[in-house]
C-alpha cells in the first residue's frame, strides 16, 4: 500500500455527470464525498440516496465527510450504503463512542472531525474507536478556501497522539489542499490528503493526483 492516501473531493465536480466526474479520478485511492445538511454548516449538497448510487459506480472506495447535524442517527446509514470510510463531526455527535460502532460494525472505517476551532486534546481518548482522525484545515461548508497552516500543530499532535497510543488511526487533512500545501501538511503527520479545487480545477486530474501523491509521499512519516 502507498504510504499516502489522495482523496479527491467530488465537491468540486460536474454534479450533472458525477459517474464521469469519479471516473476521472480512478487513480486516486478514494473519492471524498461531502454531505451537508445546510444545518450544521450554511450549504447543502447530497445524501444518503446520492452516496448510495455513488458506491455503485464509482472505481474507488467512497470516503464520506459528514456535516450534518445528529450523526448519531445517519452516520451508520452510509455505512450500510458500503462507503469505505465514514466520518462525523466531534462538534455535531452525541455519542461518539456508540456512533463509531455502530459504523465499524456496519463495515466502514470511522472517524472524527474537527474544526478548525475545535481542540483535539479532549478527544484523544477516542483513538482506540477509530481508524482516523480529520483535522480540517478550512471552516467546513464550501471548497476553494484559503488553506489554513495554523492547523499544522494540531495535525502535529494528533500524530504524536497517534504514536503513544500505538494503534493505526490515520491523520487526514481537508481544505485548501494542493501541490503548494501538502508538503506541510505531510510534514506535520498527515497521510490522507483531501483536495477538492486542485484536483478538479485542474487541467488532467491525473496528473494533479500524481503530482499530489509525489509531494505527500516525499514528506511522509508513515
Ligand atoms: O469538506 C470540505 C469543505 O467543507 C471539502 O472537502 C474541502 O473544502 C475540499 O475542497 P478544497 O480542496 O477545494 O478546499
Ligand atoms: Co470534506
Amino acid at each position: 500500500m502507498s504510504p499516502v492516501l489522495i482523496s479527491p473531493s467530488i465537491l468540486s465536480a460536474d454534479f450533472a455527470n458525477l459517474e464521469r466526474e469519479l471516473g476521472a479520478i480512478a487513480t486516486a485511492d478514494w473519492a471524498h464525498v461531502d454531505v451537508m445538511d445546510n444545518h450544521f454548516v450554511p450549504n447543502l449538497t447530497l445524501g444518503l440516496p446520492i452516496v448510495e448510487s455513488l458506491v455503485r459506480v464509482s472505481p474507488i472506495p467512497i470516503d464520506c465527510h459528514l456535516m450534518i447535524e445528529d450523526p448519531d442517527r445517519w452516520a451508520p446509514g452510509y455505512a450500510e450504503a458500503g462507503a469505505r470510510s465514514v466520518t462525523f463531526h466531534i462538534e455535531a455527535v452525541a455519542d461518539a463512542v456508540a456512533t463509531a460502532r455502530a459504523i465499524r460494525a456496519a463495515g466502514a472505517r470511522a472517524a472524527f472531525a474537527v474544526k478548525p476551532e475545535t481542540p483535539f486534546a479532549p478527544y484523544e481518548d477516542l483513538l482506540p474507536e477509530v481508524d482516523m482522525v480529520l483535522v480540517m484545515t478550512v471552516e467546513p461548508g464550501f471548497g476553494g478556501q484559503s488553506f489554513m497552516a495554523d492547523q499544522m500543530p494540531k495535525v502535529s499532535q494528533v500524530r504524536d497522539a497517534v504514536r503513544r497510543f500505538g494503534g493505526e488511526v490515520w491523520v487526514q487533512v481537508d481544505g485548501g489542499v494542493s501541490a503548494s500545501t501538502i508538503e506541510q501538511c505531510a510534514d506535520a503527520g498527515a497521510d490522507v490528503f483531501v483536495a477538492g479545487s486542485a484536483v478538479y480545477g485542474a487541467e488532467s486530474a491525473s496528473a494533479a493526483i500524481e503530482q499530489l501523491r509525489a509531494l505527500a509521499t516525499a514528506h511522509t512519516h508513515r
